[in-house]
């Protein structure tokens, strides 16, 4: 297992935000974090990532206990592409690119053909080579969006974590996203809150709701309709989507 959680807990005060969560993900494997607002997506991530330390439970990756690794070395090995990231906005697109090889570089060494190979490699990877002299402040949010993975791309992570990565993007964008989430050689949690791409591009799922993980297996397992009601509060009919095994969920509008 590259990822493994046992018994988290956080909360902020005496509001407990995170309830007791233990999940293990595979080397390789991509899993969707879905879940209604505020029930705590956010806010696991970034505990599995060792952003957050838990008030109680531990997060191992790679076999080690995150809390006894320096973020150095975390950051060689973890990715982490926020929601609504800001960047100092007085750069380039390469530049906020370049920033993913900081954990790789020594305080003394300069900027290798590795280095530029890896920024490169990442900017094409999302679209955005091209632009790659741009001014950050120009791009529109679904650009931003995207140079924020290639940063997390350059990093050369085994493990990445993104929150809504497909906030802001068009449909196009979403689904190449996803696509390529799912076929890097890396293991992967996603939040996402579009159900169908979830059943599409993750190989399990992960259900929140108010802050505990009630339900985690392959989408077809997963999402049924009694889960979308008793979760999700909606109405909906889940159907096979065609030759694929995976669900594809419609939603009833009345
Ligand atoms: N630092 C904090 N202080 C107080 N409350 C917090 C803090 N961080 C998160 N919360 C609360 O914890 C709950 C879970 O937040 P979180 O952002 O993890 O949810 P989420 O599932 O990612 O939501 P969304 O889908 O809306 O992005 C929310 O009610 C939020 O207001």
């Amino acid at each position: 297992m590259t990822i493994v959680a046992g018994n988290l807990v956080w909360g902020v005060g005496r509001k407990t935000i995170v309830r007791d969560v233990s999940l293990s993900v595979r080397r390789g494997e991509t899993l969707g974090l879905i879940g209604p607002n505020g029930s705590g997506k956010s806010s696991l991530l970034r505990l599995l990532a060792g952003l957050k330390r838990p008030s109680s439970g531990r997060v191992e990756i790679n076999g080690r206990d995150i809390a006894g690794v320096s973020r150095r070395t975390l950051a060689r090995q973890v990715a982490f592409v926020q929601q609504n990231a800001a960047t100092d906005t007085n750069v380039s697109v390469r530049d906020v690119v370049r920033l993913g090889r900081t954990p790789h570089r020594s305080a003394l060494g300069g900027w290798s053909s590795a280095d530029e190979a890896a920024v490169s490699a990442a900017l094409s990877r999302v679209d955005m080579h091209q632009r790659r002299a741009q001014a950050w402040q120009t791009l529109s949010g679904g650009e931003r969006q995207r140079v924020h993975i290639a940063r997390a791309l350059a990093q050369a992570p085994t493990v990445m974590f993104l929150d809504e990565p497909t906030n802001h993007l068009d449909i196009h964008h979403q689904i190449e996203i996803l696509r390529m989430v799912r076929e890097l050689d890396l293991t992967s949690i996603v939040a996402l809150h579009d159900l169908n791409l979830a059943a599409m591009f993750c190989d399990r799922i992960a259900v929140m709701q108010e802050g505990a993980l009630v339900e985690c297996g392959a989408p077809a397992d997963v999402l049924s309709q009694a889960l979308l009601k008793n979760v999700f509060r909606i109405e909906a009919e889940v159907i096979e989507l065609a030759g694929s095994g995976r669900p594809h969920i419609r939603f009833c509008s009345d």
